[in-house]
């Protein structure tokens, strides 16, 4: 079955999102690919909607953030597109504040985590603002610095208003908080959505060729199981998780029981909770460095264990 691609377009207030997100649209448009777009916007209305034509499916999550308070409407938003419209891509366009990793977690629920495919995380900064970042709170700083460091390309934006050298140190600047991803220049937002895609290509061509990267981007993996697995195994199995895997999460089933449990991993504490439903038993996996061939045949080997 082919997957839908999913883009997440992240960046702080003003950085140029919808900007970007009206440039994608139109380029969509010329190749006459079938596209929907998630807005998620802080305030009771939606400001950015008219940048979506009409005969794009849109979906809004007006009046808070994806990555706290409405992951479930976003969740339902997300399914609904999918199940219906046959889509070539979903662009995500987060509030400023997200943080990379909970919109993320938001796009892989274990329901439908194998009908799509998240391509890449696209983070905006606005260059000006991010020269006098410093007089921002230490909080917001920090954001900033996390939607850099997660992100696969990142887009420094605004640089009509930045002489040559500035233009050198802001990059320097992104590319010593994450020099994997592909840091491009621009105004207006304004970059070639076949630049977007091969960026993300020529990476996974690097990374697969190599495999020594020390690199820093969020990973997704899906894993389902066909039979229940010995819940002590498999706790022995995530005490040993790097502390790199930020989150796990999904339904499963175990041998010592007929229910279906929901399991959430976040930052090394397991949750398990008895779900009245019956669910395909499948583990969402988000984290750095993830080692898919490993963890496939360490799953595999619980499984055939238990
Ligand atoms: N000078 C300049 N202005 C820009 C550039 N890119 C975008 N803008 C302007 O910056 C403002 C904010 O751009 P948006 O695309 O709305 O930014 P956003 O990230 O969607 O903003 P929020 O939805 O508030 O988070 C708009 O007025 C844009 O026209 C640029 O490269 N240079």
């Amino acid at each position: 079955m082919k997957k839908t691609e999913v883009y997440i377009l992240s960046g702080f207030l003003g950085s140029g999102k919808t900007t970007l997100l009206k440039n994608i649209l139109q380029q969509e448009r010329d190749e006459q690919r079938k596209v929907a777009v998630i807005m998620n916007e802080l305030g009771e209305v939606s400001v950015d909607s008219n940048a979506v034509q009409e005969d794009t499916p849109l979906k809004e999550l007006l009046n808070g953030c994806v990555c706290c308070t409405i992951q479930g409407q976003f969740e339902t938003h997300l399914h609904s597109l999918l199940q219906e419209h046959e889509l070539d891509s979903i662009y995500i366009e987060t509030t400023g504040v997200a943080h990379p990793i909970e919109v993320l977690d938001a796009c892989m629920s274990p329901l439908f985590a194998n009908e799509i495919s998240v391509k890449a995380i696209v983070t905006l900064i606005d260059a000006k603002r991010w020269k006098d970042r410093h007089s921002l709170s230490l909080q917001l700083q920090k954001l900033l610095q996390e939607q850099v460091r997660h992100a696969d390309i990142i887009l420094l934006n605004k640089t009509d208003e930045l002489s040559e050298s500035e233009k050198a140190s802001l990059l320097f600047d992104v590319q010593s908080i994450n020099n994997e991803a592909t840091s491009l220049l621009t105004t207006h937002a304004s970059v070639n959505m076949e630049l977007l895609r091969n960026a993300q290509l020529r990476k996974k061509g690097q990374h697969e060729q190599t495999h020594v990267h020390d690199h820093l981007h969020l990973k997704t993996f899906v894993h389902e199981f066909k039979n229940p697995v010995d819940v002590d195994q498999f706790e022995n199995w995530l005490r040993n998780m790097p502390d790199t895997i930020y989150r796990i999460k999904g339904y499963m089933r175990f041998t010592h029981s007929k229910e279906t449990y929901l399991f959430q991993y976040s930052y090394g504490m397991p949750l398990y909770m008895k779900e009245l439903m019956k669910f395909p038993s499948v583990l969402v996996f988000i984290g750095e460095n993830l080692q898919h061939d490993e963890m496939k045949k360490q799953l595999q080997q619980l499984e055939e264990q238990s």
